[in-house]
Protein backbone atom coordinates (compact mmCIF):
# COMPACT_ATOMS: atom_id res chain seq x y z
CA UNK A 1 0.00 0.00 0.00
CA UNK A 2 1.23 3.45 -0.92
CA UNK A 3 0.93 6.31 1.51
CA UNK A 4 -0.85 9.32 0.45
CA UNK A 5 -0.77 12.80 1.88
CA UNK A 6 -1.30 13.82 5.41
CA UNK A 7 1.18 15.78 5.45
CA UNK A 8 -0.12 18.82 7.88
CA UNK A 9 -0.04 15.66 10.38
CA UNK A 10 3.09 14.80 9.05
CA UNK A 11 4.51 18.21 9.84
CA UNK A 12 3.26 18.47 13.26
CA UNK A 13 4.76 15.25 14.46
CA UNK A 14 8.19 16.30 12.81
CA UNK A 15 7.45 19.55 14.82
CA UNK A 16 7.10 18.52 17.87
CA UNK A 17 10.37 15.61 16.94
CA UNK A 18 12.48 18.71 16.84
CA UNK A 19 11.76 20.24 20.32
CA UNK A 20 12.50 18.55 23.41
CA UNK A 21 9.89 16.25 24.41
CA UNK A 22 7.24 18.08 27.11
CA UNK A 23 4.43 16.65 26.53
CA UNK A 24 2.80 12.90 25.97
CA UNK A 25 1.14 13.28 22.82
CA UNK A 26 -2.59 11.12 22.43
CA UNK A 27 -3.37 10.78 18.36
CA UNK A 28 -6.87 10.26 17.71
CA UNK A 29 -10.03 10.09 15.68
CA UNK A 30 -12.71 7.81 14.67
CA UNK A 31 -12.37 4.20 13.42
CA UNK A 32 -10.10 3.06 10.81
CA UNK A 33 -8.97 6.85 9.85
CA UNK A 34 -5.26 5.94 9.19
CA UNK A 35 -3.57 6.57 12.79
CA UNK A 36 -1.16 3.70 12.67
CA UNK A 37 -0.51 4.43 9.22
CA UNK A 38 0.08 7.97 9.46
CA UNK A 39 2.59 7.13 12.61
CA UNK A 40 4.26 4.05 10.69
CA UNK A 41 4.69 6.26 7.42
CA UNK A 42 6.59 8.91 10.46
CA UNK A 43 8.55 6.39 11.50
CA UNK A 44 9.76 4.22 8.11
CA UNK A 45 10.25 6.66 5.69
CA UNK A 46 9.78 10.80 7.23
CA UNK A 47 12.03 10.31 9.97
CA UNK A 48 15.75 11.44 10.46
CA UNK A 49 17.45 8.00 11.36
CA UNK A 50 20.54 9.92 12.42
CA UNK A 51 18.47 11.50 15.35
CA UNK A 52 15.54 9.46 16.62
CA UNK A 53 15.27 5.78 18.19
CA UNK A 54 11.55 4.87 17.60
CA UNK A 55 10.31 1.64 19.95
CA UNK A 56 6.82 0.90 18.92
CA UNK A 57 4.57 -0.67 21.69
CA UNK A 58 1.65 -2.30 20.23
CA UNK A 59 -1.23 -3.49 22.26
CA UNK A 60 -3.78 -3.97 19.39
CA UNK A 61 -3.35 -7.67 18.78
CA UNK A 62 -2.34 -8.63 22.42
CA UNK A 63 -4.75 -9.90 24.90
CA UNK A 64 -3.78 -7.85 27.98
CA UNK A 65 -5.46 -9.38 31.23
CA UNK A 66 -2.78 -8.51 33.57
CA UNK A 67 0.77 -6.54 34.61
CA UNK A 68 2.65 -9.54 33.10
CA UNK A 69 0.99 -9.46 29.64
CA UNK A 70 2.01 -5.87 29.53
CA UNK A 71 5.48 -6.36 30.55
CA UNK A 72 5.84 -9.38 27.78
CA UNK A 73 4.20 -6.36 24.90
CA UNK A 74 7.08 -3.96 26.34
CA UNK A 75 9.67 -6.19 25.56
CA UNK A 76 11.42 -8.36 23.13
CA UNK A 77 13.45 -10.76 25.21
CA UNK A 78 17.26 -11.34 24.19
CA UNK A 79 16.99 -15.11 24.81
CA UNK A 80 20.88 -15.61 24.19
CA UNK A 81 21.99 -13.20 26.59
CA UNK A 82 23.23 -14.16 29.76
CA UNK A 83 23.66 -10.35 31.06
CA UNK A 84 22.00 -10.40 34.90
CA UNK A 85 23.08 -6.65 35.36
CA UNK A 86 20.11 -4.14 33.31
CA UNK A 87 22.74 -1.75 33.03
CA UNK A 88 25.43 -3.37 31.48
CA UNK A 89 22.90 -4.40 28.90
CA UNK A 90 21.86 -1.37 28.45
CA UNK A 91 24.69 0.30 27.38
CA UNK A 92 25.72 -2.19 25.05
CA UNK A 93 21.84 -2.18 23.09
CA UNK A 94 22.54 1.37 23.54
CA UNK A 95 25.73 0.95 21.64
CA UNK A 96 24.46 -1.53 18.96
CA UNK A 97 21.48 1.40 18.31
CA UNK A 98 23.74 3.83 17.80
CA UNK A 99 25.94 1.96 15.66
CA UNK A 100 23.03 1.15 13.19
CA UNK A 101 24.12 -2.32 13.05
CA UNK A 102 21.59 -4.86 11.93
CA UNK A 103 19.79 -4.80 14.95
CA UNK A 104 18.47 -1.05 13.62
CA UNK A 105 16.57 -1.91 10.93
CA UNK A 106 14.45 -4.37 13.00
CA UNK A 107 14.00 -1.33 15.21
CA UNK A 108 12.53 0.89 12.26
CA UNK A 109 9.92 -1.77 11.53
CA UNK A 110 8.32 -0.77 15.19
CA UNK A 111 10.18 -3.22 17.57
CA UNK A 112 9.45 -3.38 21.18
CA UNK A 113 12.75 -2.90 23.62
CA UNK A 114 14.93 -4.87 24.09
CA UNK A 115 15.95 -6.94 26.98
CA UNK A 116 18.19 -9.60 28.61
CA UNK A 117 16.89 -12.93 29.39
CA UNK A 118 17.88 -13.29 33.40
CA UNK A 119 16.52 -9.55 34.07
CA UNK A 120 13.57 -10.43 31.99
CA UNK A 121 12.74 -13.48 34.35
CA UNK A 122 14.01 -11.81 37.35
CA UNK A 123 11.15 -8.84 36.61
CA UNK A 124 8.74 -11.25 36.82
CA UNK A 125 9.95 -12.56 40.21
CA UNK A 126 9.31 -9.66 41.87
CA UNK A 127 6.36 -7.93 43.38
CA UNK A 128 6.63 -4.63 42.28
CA UNK A 129 7.41 -5.52 38.31
CA UNK A 130 6.79 -2.17 37.22
CA UNK A 131 9.34 -0.49 39.22
CA UNK A 132 11.95 -2.66 37.46
CA UNK A 133 10.64 -1.83 33.81
CA UNK A 134 10.49 1.98 34.23
CA UNK A 135 14.19 1.68 35.78
CA UNK A 136 15.74 -0.07 32.92
CA UNK A 137 13.93 1.99 30.29
CA UNK A 138 14.79 5.03 31.62
CA UNK A 139 18.30 4.26 31.78
CA UNK A 140 18.62 2.91 28.00
CA UNK A 141 16.87 6.21 27.08
CA UNK A 142 19.29 7.97 28.91
CA UNK A 143 22.43 6.03 27.51
CA UNK A 144 20.52 6.73 24.00
CA UNK A 145 20.82 10.37 24.79
CA UNK A 146 24.02 10.70 25.88
CA UNK A 147 24.68 9.55 22.63
CA UNK A 148 22.85 12.17 20.78
CA UNK A 149 20.03 10.05 19.99
CA UNK A 150 16.20 10.66 20.89
CA UNK A 151 14.12 7.56 21.95
CA UNK A 152 10.54 7.96 20.40
CA UNK A 153 8.11 5.72 22.60
CA UNK A 154 4.66 4.72 20.67
CA UNK A 155 1.83 2.91 22.39
CA UNK A 156 -0.57 1.62 19.84
CA UNK A 157 -4.23 1.12 21.40
CA UNK A 158 -3.33 2.60 24.80
CA UNK A 159 -6.55 1.84 26.15
CA UNK A 160 -6.09 -1.90 26.49
CA UNK A 161 -4.52 -1.47 29.50
CA UNK A 162 -7.30 1.02 30.98
CA UNK A 163 -8.33 -2.12 33.27
CA UNK A 164 -5.16 -3.54 34.33
CA UNK A 165 -4.25 -2.98 38.51
CA UNK A 166 -0.73 -3.33 39.91
CA UNK A 167 -0.30 -4.82 43.14
CA UNK A 168 -3.15 -3.45 45.62
CA UNK A 169 -6.09 -0.88 43.58
CA UNK A 170 -3.64 1.67 41.68
CA UNK A 171 -3.91 1.28 37.89
CA UNK A 172 -1.07 0.38 35.14
CA UNK A 173 -2.42 3.37 33.57
CA UNK A 174 -1.32 5.42 36.58
CA UNK A 175 1.99 4.76 36.73
CA UNK A 176 2.81 4.47 33.45
CA UNK A 177 1.58 8.12 32.56
CA UNK A 178 3.57 9.40 35.83
CA UNK A 179 6.50 7.29 34.17
CA UNK A 180 6.16 9.14 30.64
CA UNK A 181 5.55 12.53 32.44
CA UNK A 182 8.78 12.01 33.94
CA UNK A 183 10.76 10.90 31.01
CA UNK A 184 8.60 13.45 28.95
CA UNK A 185 8.40 16.93 30.84
CA UNK A 186 10.73 16.55 33.93
CA UNK A 187 13.67 14.57 31.95
CA UNK A 188 13.13 15.37 28.51
CA UNK A 189 14.32 11.91 27.70
CA UNK A 190 12.24 11.01 24.68
CA UNK A 191 9.41 11.61 22.71
CA UNK A 192 6.00 10.02 23.23
CA UNK A 193 2.83 9.11 21.07
CA UNK A 194 -0.23 7.06 22.10
CA UNK A 195 -2.57 5.95 19.90
CA UNK A 196 -6.31 5.50 20.29
CA UNK A 197 -9.67 4.94 18.23
CA UNK A 198 -11.63 4.64 21.80
CA UNK A 199 -12.99 8.28 22.30
CA UNK A 200 -14.08 7.59 25.60
CA UNK A 201 -10.83 6.45 26.55
CA UNK A 202 -9.32 10.17 25.09
CA UNK A 203 -12.35 11.63 26.75
CA UNK A 204 -11.45 10.38 30.31
CA UNK A 205 -7.51 10.77 29.97
CA UNK A 206 -8.52 14.76 28.23
CA UNK A 207 -10.68 15.08 31.80
CA UNK A 208 -8.07 14.28 34.46
CA UNK A 209 -6.76 17.17 35.97
CA UNK A 210 -3.64 15.66 36.99
CA UNK A 211 -2.44 15.48 33.23
CA UNK A 212 -2.88 18.50 32.14
CA UNK A 213 0.07 20.87 31.05
CA UNK A 214 1.71 17.36 30.78
CA UNK A 215 -0.27 16.02 27.64
CA UNK A 216 -1.41 17.21 24.26
CA UNK A 217 -3.29 15.98 21.57
CA UNK A 218 -3.26 15.86 17.34
CA UNK A 219 -6.51 14.18 15.80
CA UNK A 220 -6.38 12.32 12.78
CA UNK A 221 -9.60 12.58 11.44
CA UNK A 222 -11.18 11.40 8.07
CA UNK A 223 -10.08 12.81 4.98
CA UNK A 224 -12.24 16.39 3.57
CA UNK A 225 -14.44 15.97 0.80
CA UNK A 226 -11.54 17.69 -1.64
CA UNK A 227 -8.87 15.04 -0.28
CA UNK A 228 -10.69 12.39 0.35
CA UNK A 229 -11.33 12.78 -4.07
CA UNK A 230 -7.51 13.11 -4.74
CA UNK A 231 -7.01 9.85 -2.54
CA UNK A 232 -9.21 8.35 -5.05
CA UNK A 233 -7.37 9.36 -7.97
CA UNK A 234 -4.22 8.44 -6.42
CA UNK A 235 -5.93 4.94 -5.86
CA UNK A 236 -7.95 4.71 -9.13
CA UNK A 237 -3.91 5.59 -10.77
CA UNK A 238 -2.38 2.96 -9.00
CA UNK A 239 -4.96 0.21 -9.25
CA UNK A 240 -5.31 1.30 -12.91
CA UNK A 241 -9.09 1.62 -12.71
CA UNK A 242 -10.63 5.03 -14.51
CA UNK A 243 -13.00 7.25 -11.93
CA UNK A 244 -15.30 9.82 -13.41
CA UNK A 245 -15.82 12.51 -11.32
CA UNK A 246 -19.81 11.41 -11.18
CA UNK A 247 -18.35 8.29 -9.70
CA UNK A 248 -15.84 9.79 -7.07
CA UNK A 249 -18.94 12.13 -5.70
CA UNK A 250 -21.17 8.60 -5.51
CA UNK A 251 -17.86 6.89 -3.49
CA UNK A 252 -17.63 9.98 -1.13
CA UNK A 253 -21.55 10.23 -0.28
CA UNK A 254 -21.68 7.10 0.52
CA UNK A 255 -18.38 6.41 2.20
CA UNK A 256 -17.27 10.14 2.88
CA UNK A 257 -13.54 10.59 3.71
CA UNK A 258 -12.71 7.35 5.60
CA UNK A 259 -9.41 6.12 3.92
CA UNK A 260 -10.19 2.30 4.99
CA UNK A 261 -13.36 2.50 2.84
CA UNK A 262 -12.44 4.42 -0.12
CA UNK A 263 -9.52 1.65 -0.40
CA UNK A 264 -11.80 -1.45 -0.01
CA UNK A 265 -14.00 0.10 -2.78
CA UNK A 266 -12.17 1.30 -4.89
CA UNK A 267 -9.82 -2.66 -4.76
CA UNK A 268 -13.49 -4.40 -5.18
CA UNK A 269 -14.28 -1.90 -7.97
CA UNK A 270 -11.26 -4.29 -10.06
CA UNK A 271 -13.08 -7.13 -9.83
CA UNK A 272 -17.23 -5.86 -9.25
CA UNK A 273 -17.13 -2.96 -12.09
CA UNK A 274 -20.40 -2.27 -10.86
CA UNK A 275 -19.81 0.83 -8.44
CA UNK A 276 -23.23 0.94 -7.47
CA UNK A 277 -23.98 -2.42 -6.22
CA UNK A 278 -20.57 -1.92 -4.21
CA UNK A 279 -21.26 0.75 -2.23
CA UNK A 280 -25.11 -0.01 -1.63
CA UNK A 281 -23.77 -3.66 -0.64
CA UNK A 282 -21.29 -1.57 2.05
CA UNK A 283 -24.17 0.86 3.10
CA UNK A 284 -26.79 -1.82 3.40
CA UNK A 285 -24.27 -3.80 5.71
CA UNK A 286 -24.21 -1.08 7.96
CA UNK A 287 -27.81 -0.57 8.18
CA UNK A 288 -28.25 -4.27 9.08
CA UNK A 289 -25.56 -4.09 11.73
CA UNK A 290 -27.44 -0.78 13.28
CA UNK A 291 -30.88 -2.70 12.95
CA UNK A 292 -29.83 -5.60 15.03
CA UNK A 293 -28.34 -3.22 17.43
CA UNK A 294 -31.38 -1.38 17.88
CA UNK A 295 -33.60 -4.82 18.30
CA UNK A 296 -31.24 -5.54 21.15
CA UNK A 297 -32.10 -2.45 22.27
CA UNK A 298 -35.78 -3.14 21.70
CA UNK A 299 -35.90 -6.24 23.47
CA UNK A 300 -34.16 -4.34 26.67
CA UNK A 301 -29.79 -4.26 26.67
CA UNK A 302 -28.27 -3.16 29.66
CA UNK A 303 -31.31 -0.83 30.73
CA UNK A 304 -31.01 1.10 27.45
CA UNK A 305 -34.20 3.59 26.33
CA UNK A 306 -34.84 2.60 22.88
CA UNK A 307 -37.34 5.81 22.52
CA UNK A 308 -33.98 7.43 24.07
CA UNK A 309 -31.47 6.08 21.29
CA UNK A 310 -33.76 6.58 18.55
CA UNK A 311 -34.35 10.32 19.45
CA UNK A 312 -30.55 10.38 19.71
CA UNK A 313 -30.24 8.93 16.54
CA UNK A 314 -32.64 11.42 14.82
CA UNK A 315 -30.85 14.05 15.93
CA UNK A 316 -28.24 13.16 13.25
CA UNK A 317 -30.96 13.47 9.83
CA UNK A 318 -30.34 16.74 9.20
CA UNK A 319 -26.76 17.14 11.03
CA UNK A 320 -23.47 15.66 11.11
CA UNK A 321 -21.81 16.93 13.82
CA UNK A 322 -23.78 17.78 17.05
CA UNK A 323 -22.44 19.62 20.44
CA UNK A 324 -22.64 16.57 23.03
CA UNK A 325 -24.88 18.03 25.37
CA UNK A 326 -27.33 17.49 23.17
CA UNK A 327 -27.58 13.76 23.88
CA UNK A 328 -27.90 12.35 27.18
CA UNK A 329 -24.73 10.74 29.17
CA UNK A 330 -25.84 7.45 29.21
CA UNK A 331 -27.26 7.47 25.68
CA UNK A 332 -24.30 8.44 24.32
CA UNK A 333 -21.65 6.82 25.77
CA UNK A 334 -23.78 3.60 24.69
CA UNK A 335 -23.62 5.18 21.02
CA UNK A 336 -19.83 5.84 21.19
CA UNK A 337 -19.03 2.35 22.80
CA UNK A 338 -20.64 0.69 20.30
CA UNK A 339 -18.98 2.68 17.32
CA UNK A 340 -22.12 4.60 16.11
CA UNK A 341 -20.54 7.76 17.10
CA UNK A 342 -17.39 9.60 17.09
CA UNK A 343 -16.68 11.50 20.41
CA UNK A 344 -14.22 14.83 19.98
CA UNK A 345 -13.16 15.61 23.21
CA UNK A 346 -11.26 18.57 22.52
CA UNK A 347 -14.51 20.17 20.60
CA UNK A 348 -16.97 18.42 22.66
CA UNK A 349 -18.77 17.16 20.04
CA UNK A 350 -20.35 13.84 18.69
CA UNK A 351 -20.69 12.61 14.85
CA UNK A 352 -21.43 9.35 13.59
CA UNK A 353 -18.36 7.32 13.12
CA UNK A 354 -18.38 7.31 9.48
CA UNK A 355 -20.46 8.87 6.22
CA UNK A 356 -21.77 5.31 6.12
CA UNK A 357 -23.20 4.86 9.47
CA UNK A 358 -24.50 8.23 9.03
CA UNK A 359 -26.32 7.20 5.38
CA UNK A 360 -27.46 4.39 7.60
CA UNK A 361 -29.00 6.50 10.07
CA UNK A 362 -30.49 8.77 7.12
CA UNK A 363 -31.99 5.42 5.50
CA UNK A 364 -33.31 3.35 8.54
CA UNK A 365 -35.34 6.44 10.70
N1 LIG B 1 -2.61 8.10 4.42
C1 LIG B 1 -3.03 6.93 3.92
N2 LIG B 1 -2.61 6.53 2.69
C2 LIG B 1 -3.04 5.36 2.17
N3 LIG B 1 -3.92 4.54 2.79
C3 LIG B 1 -4.36 4.88 4.00
C4 LIG B 1 -3.93 6.09 4.64
N4 LIG B 1 -4.54 6.17 5.84
C5 LIG B 1 -5.29 5.07 5.97
N5 LIG B 1 -5.19 4.28 4.87
C6 LIG B 1 -5.94 3.03 4.63
O1 LIG B 1 -6.88 2.87 5.68
C7 LIG B 1 -6.63 1.67 6.42
C8 LIG B 1 -6.90 1.90 7.88
O2 LIG B 1 -5.88 2.73 8.42
P1 LIG B 1 -5.31 2.53 9.89
O3 LIG B 1 -5.32 1.09 10.29
O4 LIG B 1 -4.04 3.27 9.96
O5 LIG B 1 -6.42 3.29 10.71
P2 LIG B 1 -6.47 3.51 12.29
O6 LIG B 1 -7.05 4.85 12.47
O7 LIG B 1 -5.15 3.24 12.91
O8 LIG B 1 -7.49 2.37 12.67
P3 LIG B 1 -8.10 2.00 14.12
O9 LIG B 1 -9.37 2.76 14.23
O10 LIG B 1 -8.31 0.52 14.01
O11 LIG B 1 -7.09 2.39 15.16
C9 LIG B 1 -5.20 1.31 6.06
O12 LIG B 1 -5.00 -0.08 6.11
C10 LIG B 1 -5.06 1.80 4.64
O13 LIG B 1 -5.64 0.88 3.74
Amino acid sequence: MKFFNREKEINEILLILEEEPNNIYFIYGPLNSGKSTLIREVITNRLDKSKYIPFFIDFRTRNILNVDNFIECLFEVDEKSKIDDFREYAKSLADLLVKGSEEISKYYLGMPIKVPKPFFDRIFSKRDKSADVYQYIEYLFAKLNEKGKKPILIFDELQMIREITLNGNRLLLWSLFQFLVALTKVQHLCHVFCLSSDSLFIEYIYGKAELKGGVDYILVDDFDKKTALKFMDFLAKQKNINLTNEDKELIYSYVGGKAKYIYDVIVKLKAVKDLKYILETKLEEERNHLEELLEKVEEDYEGINYDEVLEALKLFKDNYELPKSKIKRKIRIFLIKENILFLNPQKGTLKPQSYLVWNAIKRML
